[in-house]
């Protein structure tokens, strides 16, 4: 049985109807809403921080209601379990009444009203969601719903986030995703614990001021980070096969790898050689995003051990040349949020933003990616071999 936070008969005046009157007069709405939270923590604790405070719920419910209108109260009630949602990680479920007893009926009545009910697609019972389930679950939301979050994220970011440009209405693009390892640190600071929404997107141009120490990139991950490997083929092997057949073994192999998980992959790309030899054949590309517990150095060994385990030649008298042909090629795009720059690794993948060959499998894997807060698609239809590049 699932423990529940109620409250009910929250009303206030909002402008929402289809009639035009409805959106210049405005009406009374009142709203109820249960969510389902475990709540035996600040049962026996007897504390604040255990629990969700219904008083931030309240104020949540009320600026939706007196915030921007909507024809619909269906629009109303699903805007408000969205935001109820991305109010605290350890809300599970939210079912959300709207009334409408004002509503323009010529009949008698007592009471309008619509209910729905939403869960959170991936939620970890301990410790609430990883970066990566957060973000997953952060695409299904709307831009209306990410500029309030956006905004949330500027008021914790405190003054000088603050002062920053507004948010621009309509683009996903203005915004970026803020890291598990951002927000581990986050709770160490605050001494909370959970992944409040405010800290999963902040405008793009953001500063996180973390207290030094905090950010090293080399710390292993307690929580699965996410990470994104372009994958890239263009010489058949006469042991493993076709560049198809490698393409499909190497995501095997990275599925099999300890503390990585494939959780997307985009369809097989066929591309035009960018750079390297004259007369190269032809590449087949794909990329994956992993959910990983390794450090960004100790994924790339995995990849440079999966890549030789697929007769990639490689190093002095291999006869390897710079961007020729090759039986496996597997790159780091991303890892988190994070910026990474050592003598054996830089990421972001540093040529990856001019590459569709990366971006156009990326993105269609992926719509609502984004590299360094500029989405994915948008720098794909940029790339020079854009023309180049087909899906299989
Ligand atoms: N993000 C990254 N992903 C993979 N390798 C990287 C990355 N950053 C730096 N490297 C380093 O790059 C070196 C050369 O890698 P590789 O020969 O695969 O390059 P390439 O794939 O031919 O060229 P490109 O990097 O332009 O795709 C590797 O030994 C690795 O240490
Ligand atoms: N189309 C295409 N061109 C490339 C590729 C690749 O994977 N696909 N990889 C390169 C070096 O990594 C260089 N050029």
């Amino acid at each position: 049985m699932s423990d529940t936070i109620r409250l009910t008969g929250i009303t206030a005046e909002g402008f929402h109807g289809v009639l035009d009157f409805e959106k210049s007069q405005g009406q009374l709405f009142r709203v109820d809403a249960a969510l389902s939270v475990d709540l035996q923590a600040a049962g026996r604790s007897d504390n604040l921080e255990d629990t969700v405070s219904y008083a931030g719920i309240a104020e949540l419910i009320e600026d939706s209601v007196t915030g921007r209108p909507f024809e619909l109260i269906e629009a109303l009630a699903e805007n408000i379990a969205q935001r109820v949602l991305l109010f605290d990680a350890w809300i599970e479920g939210a079912e959300i009444t709207v009334h409408k007893p004002q509503a323009p009926l010529e009949q008698s009545f007592a009471d309008v009203s619509v209910t729905v009910e939403r869960t959170r697609s991936a939620v970890r019972r301990t410790g609430g969601p990883t970066a990566g389930e957060t973000a997953e679950y952060l695409d299904e939301f709307d831009v209306e719903v990410l500029k309030d979050l956006a905004e949330n994220a500027r008021r914790a970011e405190g003054e000088a986030a603050a002062s920053g440009p507004e948010p621009d209405a309509g683009q996903v693009g203005p915004y970026r995703r803020v890291s598990l390892v951002d927000l581990a640190t986050v709770y160490d600071e605050e001494g909370g614990g959970r992944a409040g929404h405010e800290t999963v997107w902040v405008p793009a141009d953001t500063q996180l001021e973390l207290p030094e120490g905090t950010r090293d990139p080399e710390l292993p991950a307690d929580f699965p980070v996410r990470a994104v490997v372009a994958l890239g083929s263009n010489l058949p092997d006469a042991e493993l096969g076709t560049p198809a057949e490698l393409l499909a073994s190497a995501v095997r192999a990275l599925e099999e790898a300890d503390g990585v998980e494939v959780v997307n992959s985009s369809p097989v790309a066929r591309t035009k050689p960018v750079g390297g030899p004259q007369g190269q054949p032809d590449y087949l590309n794909q990329v994956v995003e992993l959910e990983t517990t390794r450090s960004p150095h100790s994924l790339l060994d995995v990849l440079q051990q999966i890549e030789a385990d697929h007769h990639r030649a490689r190093g002095e008298g291999s006869g390897e040349q710079r961007w020729g042909p090759r039986t496996l090629d597997l790159d780091m795009i991303t890892y988190a949020g994070a910026e990474i720059s050592s003598s054996q690794l830089t990421v972001p993948h540093p040529r990856a933003a001019q590459r569709a060959f990366v971006l156009l499998p990326w993105s269609w894997m992926d719509p609502v990616a984004l590299l360094q807060g500029t989405p994915v698609r948008e720098l794909a239809a940029q790339a020079d071999d854009a023309e180049h590049v087909d899906q299989l």
